[in-house]
């Protein structure tokens, strides 16, 4: 045995199997196999080809990557004379040289093998908007034609149009190189070394399907379409635009990091000047919460070290080198919309925990720096005190919607009052969605707009992500960059290239989805008691193991439920400690300890609201519980996507419903099924769902209701009414008549108090009013 391994035995203490905290219970404990969800064996010569290749060039690179190249011996004259400091400093131009060419001329893949490994990926890439019309001509000189003539016309066009669409999709159809290793990105894609060494230090081996797709096109476009045939009218010399739709925890940040660090550093080699600053402002990412902002932080950091490039979280207090806006028409942009998205009732929301982050975020960042301008203002006075903090030197700058807003209109929104951006970012470059379909939908669609018309820069790019994009979103995107296109004739339009990674918005499908009915909300509590209780024997396998999430749809009920739960878990495994409640009514230092102690599996059962649905990556929880249904299917897919990450296996979601919930199941039973379907569980010869092995009962899917359009928006901004107010709000295991026994008890004794009350404020007024009159009383004397 290694002598060593004896010496060191002891030295760290093994924590025992069932002692709270002991490894199998840490967030690290999902079985985690290979990132990427889908690698399909697609049939065919050709796929084996393509294969073969893919292998070879992977290997090529990495054996540059590690410089592991055969040397060969034999040639070495050991007795030869030591060679003089020129002839080194030439032996090693001659050698940079040799290397360039290597950089210079990177193996592409043609476009058959291109085409075969996207699609054992699932990879399908679209371009959206922003194709060159190349007969424009031919259409301007078609002869008139007679009235009647042209209406027949154009109603045939529309119907062939309509017939076309779908096949108008595949023609769009493009099929970019995909980045085989991440050996690539140094080698054939140019990125910096550093940044390439940050990436392998992360522990990071095998792209995933997101990274695979997009980073080759988000780099150097030119080079990644080269081999793509149908292409002429995408023009990328400028860039392009980007839409990646890919499933939840599947690597979709630094998808978007790496292509922004990258070029910040490229740029900064290309402008450097001792005179100018070394960090200007050139990318921001909008992210709708706080949680899932910072967490974009600590991300860019880790892949930043050593780079020079600062990546900031937006404060309130925070001072940014901005112009002062000239343009007249942005008011009345600002306003178009407000209107546009008033009129949009399709678009999908979260429900109103997300919005409320937002301004209670502000709230909070409000008294903070009320504190600050109270300190600053004793001394130099306030205006003055604000004028005089410094500029924050930032280049990627990590921001929630409103709070950017606010600063670029110089304060909160007043009542009533249009919005003025009075301040643009013209050194922005590159601007960053993530979790685009919440950013662009109503609740925060005028503050990413707003941002989007502030970063001026004339060829500025942006990127938009998330694991759900409904198609009227999808729309909108579009149509706001054609019209900034059309704002900038002088300038070749960017092509806006959407990447989808299996099929849209369904739910990660690696784990395993439950729906169970429950008659009662009381019953609900009993269902989940029964999931908790493994936790307590943990050698029994439960199906459902900690650390895991329970969602629920409002900020009274979170806390109510972790009221009722806190002392299930038995003191011997840890307590009330292990059961933790975070919501957007807590403070944000409240918040940051306890998401920290969920991370350290510190925490096992973790209760919350949609704040921490989107996002927000916690790698090993190994379940979701849907105490309440989510408000759409969108929402499902991200609650579900907690789990289940980075390909990790093993994860469980499950879902409550009651008779309450009935009417708004479907869509989300339908996720379900499709996520199965898409991870080949219960798929027959037919292509049908399979009753038996699916977690979704087919009789079921097809007896549940369908709902009205205006019930499902409702649902999405409200929830289920009757979980907001009166007897459901409350989470108890009570049934309804101890309930109404304890509410009358409990009212009977308030009326009791009130009238006692009443009774010794009646004899105080009256005692008050003898002693009066005794004073005035001067008879007897
Ligand atoms: N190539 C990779 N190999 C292994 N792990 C990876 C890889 N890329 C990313 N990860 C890890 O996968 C996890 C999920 O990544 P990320 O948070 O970016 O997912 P996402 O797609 O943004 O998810 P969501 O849609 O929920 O926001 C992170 O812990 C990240 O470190």
């Amino acid at each position: 045995m290694d002598i060593f391994k004896v010496l060191s035995r002891g030295i760290k203490a093994q924590p025992k199997k069932n002692q709270p905290g002991a490894p199998q219970l840490l967030p690290s404990a999902g079985a985690k196999v290979n990132p990427q969800f889908f690698h399909d064996n697609v049939g065919g010569a050709n796929a084996k080809r393509g294969k073969k290749r893919k292998r070879k060039g992977a290997q090529a690179n990495n054996a540059t990557e590690s410089g592991d190249e055969d040397d060969d011996a034999s040639d070495v004259d050991y007795f030869a004379p030591k060679p003089t400091p020129e002839e080194l400093a030439a032996k090693k131009d001659a050698e940079l040289k040799a290397d360039e060419p290597k950089k210079q001329k990177p193996k592409l893949l043609e476009e058959n093998e291109c085409r075969q490994i996207l699609k054992s990926h699932r990879l399908k890439f679209t371009v959206l908007a922003g194709r060159v019309p190349q007969d424009e001509k031919a259409t301007e000189e078609k002869p008139p034609k007679k009235q009647k003539k042209q209406k027949e016309d154009r109603k045939k066009q529309e119907e062939e149009e309509k017939k076309k669409k779908k096949k108008d999709e595949d023609k769009k159809q493009i099929y970019p190189q995909p980045l085989n290793s991440f050996g690539e990105l140094k080698y054939t894609y140019g990125i910096h070394p550093v940044l390439a060494d940050n990436i392998t230090r992360q522990g990071f081996r095998v792209p995933t399907e997101v990274q695979m797709g997009s980073l080759p096109l988000q780099l150097r476009p030119e080079m990644a379409l080269e081999k793509a045939t149908d292409v002429e009218d995408v023009k990328v010399e400028k860039g392009i635009d980007f839409l990646g739709v890919a499933p939840t925890g599947s690597g979709k940040t630094i998808s978007f990091l790496i292509p922004a660090i990258d070029a910040i550093i490229k740029r900064r080699a290309e402008d450097y000047t001792p005179e100018t600053d070394e960090h200007v402002l050139q990318a921001i990412v909008v992210a709708p919460t706080r949680e899932l902002a910072s967490q974009i932080v600590n991300e860019g950091r880790k892949l930043a070290i050593g780079t020079g490039v600062r990546v900031v979280l937006m404060k309130r207090t925070l001072r940014l080198v901005a112009e002062s806006n000239t343009q007249e028409e942005t008011e009345q942009e600002v306003k178009e919309e407000v209107q546009d998205s008033d009129s949009d009732s399709e678009a999908e929301s979260e429900p109103e925990e997300v919005v409320k982050i937002d301004e209670e975020e502000e709230e909070e960042e409000e008294s903070d720096s009320d504190a600050e301008k109270k300190t600053e203002s004793r001394s130099k006075g306030d205006q003055k005190s604000k004028k005089e903090r410094p500029i924050t030197r930032v280049d990627i700058l990590v921001t929630t919607p409103k709070i950017l807003l606010n600063f670029l209109c110089g304060g909160e929104k007043e009542k009533g009052k249009p919005r003025i951006i009075k301040k643009t970012l013209p050194t922005v470059q590159s601007l960053i969605l993530d979790e685009a379909d919440v950013l662009l939908d109503p609740i925060f669609r005028k503050q990413t707009m707003g941002i989007w018309r502030a970063c001026t820069h004339p060829n500025l790019g942006m990127t938009c992500w998330s694991a759900t994009m409904a198609s009227n979103i999808e729309a909108l995107l579009t149509k706001h960059i054609d019209k900034r296109a059309k704002r900038t004739p002088e300038q070749t339009p960017k092509p806006l290239i959407r990447l989808v990674v299996g099929l849209k918005d369904t739910a990660v499908p690696n784990i395993t989805h439950k729906l169970i009915y429950t008659a009662t909300e009381p019953g609900k509590l009993l269902a989940l008691r029964q999931l908790l209780h493994p936790v307590s024997s943990a050698d029994s396998g439960p199906p459902l193991r900690p650390p895991f999430l329970v969602f629920t749809q409002t900020i009274e009920r979170a806390q109510a439920l972790h009221d009722e739960l806190k002392y299930d878990i038995p003191l011997e495994a840890g307590g009330s400690a292990r059961v933790a409640v975070l919501h957007s009514s807590l403070p944000d230092s409240v918040r940051s300890k306890i998401m920290a102690r969920f991370r350290s599996g510190e925490v096992w059962v973790l209760i919350t609201t949609d704040v921490l649905a989107r996002g927000v990556d916690f790698a090993g929880v190994n379940g979701v519980v849907n105490y309440d249904v989510p408000v759409s299917a969108a929402a499902y897919v991200h609650r579900a996507g907690r789990t289940g990450r980075a390909g990790r296996e093993g994860g469980v979601a499950v879902t409550f419903y009651t008779k309450d919930d009935i009417p708004f199941v479907k869509s989300i039973a339908n996720v379900i099924a499709m996520s199965e379907k898409q991870a080949g569980k219960d798929i027959d010869e037919k292509d049908t769902v399979k009753a038996a092995q699916g977690s979704v009962q087919k009789w079921l899917l097809d007896a549940l209701p369908k709902v009205a359009k205006e019930d499902k928006r409702k649902l999405k901004v409200r929830g289920v009414e009757s979980r907001r107010t009166g007897g459901k709000a409350t989470i108890t295991t009570k049934s309804s008549w101890e309930r109404r026994r304890e509410n009358n008890r409990r009212e009977a004794i308030e009326a009791s108090k009130r009238r006692k009350r009443e009774a010794q404020k009646a004899q105080k007024e009256g005692g008050a009013a003898s002693e009066k009159q005794e004073e005035e009383w001067t008879g007897l004397d």
